[in-house]
């Protein structure tokens, strides 16, 4: 659906050049859920800016849905636009027109009859669950229900893409996990490709089905999210993945557990219907081996729940290698942290 080829843009600012993306290939397939994560200055905006030519890439080839954004006139270009949405951390309300009326404006822009603007903005605000204030003016919104008339707009022309501009970051935990399953219902029910940035990777594991790290302008590290969050290479992303790991307590353990040295500690990985078996006590007792739960988490990432645990083995460390070697072989993945 998107095709990201070659892309670098650079900044001009007094006459000095400010890179900020330096040859970013990326495909993004449709009707998924691609997240970008990276710390701040990174390039998240930039990129996602130039997936809709908001911001002109200063050299390679953007493709929406097959066509070459880059080379289309401003006329052709502002058309394609339609076909790609957009929603904005700070919302870009129109604060003097009520909550139906910003759904419309789009709509308006495009010259559409007004039966039928009607009829739209009634399907969206119903669709993001807003029916109930459609005369109201933005500023008697919470900053959740101004996300939601933020998205209800970015649908009006029916776009096959909407991206998502860092839009949970002004807002709190529990408004982000609302908006979050939002997305993830709009994107199920109308098949709808979405890109997001941010820089939390709460964010991308509750919704994405693909995450790409970016750092200094190029995407360091991306796949699966599944495969990235529990294998993640790049410092950048275990840097991200520890966000939501809280494991001060545990390197504390592995430190003493290294000074030591006469114990095995493992970091356990159960996926899908294994993280409900008990998998690791059944062979813990086959083996004989006396162990302790340093730290555990069960949780989900988006449909796939997982569970990992960081174990201490006790015994010689032969006992432990057979403990380990029968964990693997029963479907579990163990690395020797
Ligand atoms: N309009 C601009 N003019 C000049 N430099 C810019 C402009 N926008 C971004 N930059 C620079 O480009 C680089 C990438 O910035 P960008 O805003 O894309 O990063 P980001 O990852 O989105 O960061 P943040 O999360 O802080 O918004 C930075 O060095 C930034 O200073």
């Amino acid at each position: 659906m998107i095709q990201l080829r070659n892309l670098q843009k650079s900044y001009q600012v007094q006459g000095k050049t400010i890179p900020a993306l330096h040859g970013i290939d990326l495909t993004i397939e449709k009707g998924e859920i691609y997240g970008i994560i990276g710390h701040s200055g990174a390039g998240k905006s930039t990129l996602i800016r130039c997936i809709n030519l908001l911001e002109r890439p200063t050299s390679g080839q953007v493709f929406v849905d097959g066509v070459e954004l880059t080379k289309l006139d401003d006329h052709k270009l502002q058309e394609q636009r339609r076909q790609v949405g957009m929603i904005f951390q700070h919302f870009n309300l129109l604060s003097s027109a009520t909550v139906g009326d910003n759904v419309a404006f789009p709509l308006k822009l495009a010259k559409r009859p007004k039966a039928e603007i009607r009829q739209k903005v009634d399907e969206l605000l119903k669709l993001v669950g807003l029916e109930a204030h459609r005369d109201k003016y933005p500023s008697q919104l919470s900053g959740g229900q101004k996300q939601r008339v933020g998205i209800a707009r970015a649908l009006a022309n029916d776009p096959k893409v909407l991206l998502c501009d860092e839009a949970t970051s002004a807002l709190d935990p529990q408004t982000t996990n609302s908006i979050l399953a939002l997305l993830l219902d709009i994107n199920r029910k109308l098949g709808l490709t979405i890109v997001l940035i941010t820089h939390e990777m709460h964010v991308i594991r509750s919704i994405c089905d693909r995450v790409g790290v970016i750092d200094g302008g190029l995407i360091v590290e991306s796949g699966k999210v599944l495969d990235v969050f529990l294998k993640p290479q790049h410092p950048t992303t275990q840097e991200f993945v520890e966000q939501v790991a809280d494991s001060t307590e545990l390197r504390e353990a592995v430190a003493q557990e290294k000074a030591t040295g006469n114990r095995t500690i493992a970091r356990v990985t159960f996926l899908g219907e294994q993280t409900y078996q008990p998998i690791l006590f059944q062979t813990m007792q086959e083996t004989g081996t006396v162990f302790s739960i340093l730290q555990g988490t069960i949780s989900r990432m988006k449909d796939t729940p997982y569970g990992q645990l960081v174990v201490e083995l006790e015994g010689d460390a032969q006992q432990s290698e057979r403990a380990i070697q029968t964990l693997r072989q029963r479907g579990l993945e163990v690395e020797v942290i």
